[in-house]
């Protein structure tokens, strides 16, 4: 059976799925959990998926599911025009973000990154919308992941929490955010933010990895944006520790801020609402020896009669609030470019 009519037959039956491709690759993966219960992270191979701080860490456990795969065909559907946020929203949000840098230039904390959600009262047509998706931004990692007990989401993600294959680790430091030209000009500002991100990781793996290298940081595209990518590399000293690096890795600067327990409690005092899982992780965990996880970033939250968009962007004392408010716009074009309503 075709892999979009499995995921079709998943839905109706409201059995708890991933299917997802790892970037640059066309082979879509099913995993179908074989009942319905909400299976809390405890170490099981299989696909993970964590909040951003509050709430479940759950995985499909490999061994107590179906997988399969299907080669997947790159076609578009048409879109929907009439998303758009409101004046209300750009004020609040730049509000936030003014509350932001006051704080930072307060010394309170060097970096913290501040987020919106823009909400479409609308149904949505979820598979093709992931057509559409899985045929816009195969260097992402694509997903949609449901589950009855947390709802549906959906995303394509341009950023590597951590890969680890026997070992090896690798991860990335994103930050800066542009328009793609292929002449992107970086500024002090992003130079600085991106930094940060780099600096946290390393000087956070430091003592248990061996052998480090950090390269970069390059311009790297991801969709219709432009963003700064270190890539960092180490030796782990054994399998059992990966789950205890990625959490003390997770949320990084790039999602959360710098140091990150002030910026978190100024996340959850300011920012309004719950994030639920957009800027947690994803992805494969210790499945034939690898893991392979991913922010969840550039994704929407789909209700039965709503569709929730998650934008951020990092906040340092240099952000200007419109400039952030355009680049939360900018962010929020990934998936306003993929969606199809009823
Ligand atoms: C928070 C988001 O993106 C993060 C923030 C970035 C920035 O501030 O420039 C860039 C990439 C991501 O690490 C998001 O896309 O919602």
């Amino acid at each position: 059976m075709p892999i979009f009519e499995k995921i079709e037959q998943c839905l109706i039956a409201q059995n708890p799925f991933v299917a997802y491709l790892k970037p640059n690759e066309l082979t879509c993966n099913l995993l179908v959990q074989k009942d319905a219960d909400l299976k809390l992270f405890s170490g099981q191979s299989g696909f993970v998926f964590f909040p951003f701080d509050k709430g479940d860490k759950v995985v499909i456990p490999f061994e107590e599911a179906d997988f399969s795969q299907g080669i997947i065909e790159k076609k578009h559907y048409n879109l929907v025009s009439d998303i758009s946020s409101s004046q209300t929203d750009k004020v609040v949000f730049e509000q936030l973000v003014s509350n932001g840098i006051e704080a930072i230039k307060k010394g309170e904390f060097e970096k913290v990154v501040l987020s919106r959600k823009i909400v479409l009262k609308k149904q949505l047509s979820v598979l093709e919308t992931f057509q559409n998706l899985i045929s816009t931004y195969s260097s992402a990692f694509q997903y949609l992941f449901f589950h009855p007990k947390l709802g549906l989401w959906m995303g394509a993600t341009p950023e590597q929490l951590v890969k680890i294959n026997q070992q090896q680790l690798e991860t990335v430091a994103l930050a800066g955010t542009k328009l793609y030209s292929e002449e992107v000009k970086w500024t002090q500002k992003e130079i600085i933010e991106q930094k940060i991100v780099t600096d946290y990781i390393v000087s956070n793996i430091d003592k248990k990895v061996e052998n480090i290298k950090v390269s970069g940081p390059n311009t790297t595209k991801a969709g219709n944006l432009a963003h700064l990518k270190s890539i960092i590399t180490g030796q782990l000293p054994s399998d059992n520790f990966a789950m205890t690096l990625i959490e003390n890795l997770h949320p990084t600067p790039a999602v959360c801020g710098v140091p990150k327990n002030v910026a978190q409690s100024f996340i959850h005092n300011h920012e309004g609402y719950d994030r639920k899982y957009y800027t947690g992780f994803l992805g494969e965990y210790a499945i034939a020896g690898s893991t392979n996880l991913f922010v969840n970033l550039r994704c929407i939250e789909i209700e039965e009669k709503a569709v929730t968009i998650y934008v951020g962007c990092g906040i340092t004392g240099d952000s200007i609030p419109t400039n952030e408010y355009i680049e939360t716009e900018n962010k929020s074009m990934t998936m306003r470019n993929v969606l199809v309503t009823k």
